[in-house]
């Protein structure tokens, strides 16, 4: 059986301030990416960034939430995953809680290519940051987080995702390590402050712990928008080999991901075999279904 997976990264701009215009925007994105592909049985997954249908800023949250799946992005990617018969991983929207509406979370949406809703995850770090003179964020603010691991299963990928600051905490993806995820996927809105110093660090170290691919995709860097993003969308393989690089601009990256490399990296360096589980340990505190 095919180990590979066919991976569309979509680092777009925010085209404006209608939730509408950002949405059809990405979906026009999404089509050109996926016209020139060729169809064979590797399935394709199309990853967003975080916070992708708004500007990002806990100011923002609100007026952009919706509920998932009845809202206007959860249908525009539903749609347009069956349109294309091909997997979204949906970046991030805020999400207005059903039974509390003042209640939102950061959240990302996996679709299915018959449309269908696979997972969604709430962004379980929230991102709080405080340095004089060089960035201050209180997402908590407006933001409540999510409580949950979210595992999705496209081909022979096994899927752990997290959003943006969730890539911070190792033993969140060493829980997905110890499920065996081989992929770890977070749409992202780093600042260029923090950019600058962890982007591409943390994307490594985590695919260095885990012996996984690790993507984190952006949005364009726009300084005209109230939170400029850095950019710089990226893959990582299971060697933490950086294998592709946007830059700052709009930019589609592809890349045919093969999942036996993250065998065989398991295999020839078996640093996962070799923990001292009698010595430490990480294990999740709810339920990982
Ligand atoms: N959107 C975010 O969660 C930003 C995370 C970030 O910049 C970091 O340093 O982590």
């Amino acid at each position: 059986m095919s180990k590979n997976l066919r991976l569309i990264l979509i680092q777009h701009r925010t085209a404006g301030d209608a939730k509408e215009e950002n949405v059809q925007y990405v979906l026009g994105k999404i089509r050109a990416a996926v016209a020139d592909e060729k169809r064979t049985s590797v399935p394709i997954l199309v990853v967003l960034p975080e916070l992708f249908n708004s500007p990002y800023g806990p100011q923002f949250f609100d007026k952009y939430a919706e509920l998932i799946p009845d809202g206007y992005t959860s249908k525009a990617l539903s749609a347009v995953a069956k349109e294309l018969g091909i997997y979204i991983i949906g970046g991030s929207y805020p999400e207005r809680d059903p039974q509390n509406p003042k209640t939102l979370y950061n959240t990302c949406t996996v679709w299915g290519p018959k449309g269908e809703l696979l997972a969604k995850h709430r962004k379980v770090h929230l991102y709080d940051i405080e340095v004089p003179g060089k960035v201050t964020f209180k997402e908590s603010s407006a933001m409540t987080p999510g409580k949950n691991f979210t595992i999705v299963e496209i081909g022979p990928a096994k899927i752990g995702i997290g959003i943006c600051f969730d890539i911070e905490f190792d033993e969140f993806a060493r829980v997905y390590r110890n499920e065996g995820c081989n992929f770890l996927v977070y749409p992202a809105a780093f600042p260029i402050y923090t950019g600058e110093l962890h982007w591409e660090l943390y994307q490594r170290a985590r695919a260095a712990d885990t012996q996984s691919y690790v993507t984190m995709v952006s949005a364009s860097r726009d300084y005209t928008n109230p939170f400029v993003n850095w950019g710089y969308t990226m893959l990582v393989d299971p060697w933490a080999r950086v294998i592709k690089k946007a830059g700052e601009e709009e930019e589609i990256i592809k890349a045919d991901l093969d999942f036996a490399l993250a065998d065989s990296a398991r295999e020839q360096l078996p640093v996962f075999r070799k923990r001292r589980t009698d010595m430490y340990d990480v294990v999740a505190k709810v339920p990982l279904k």
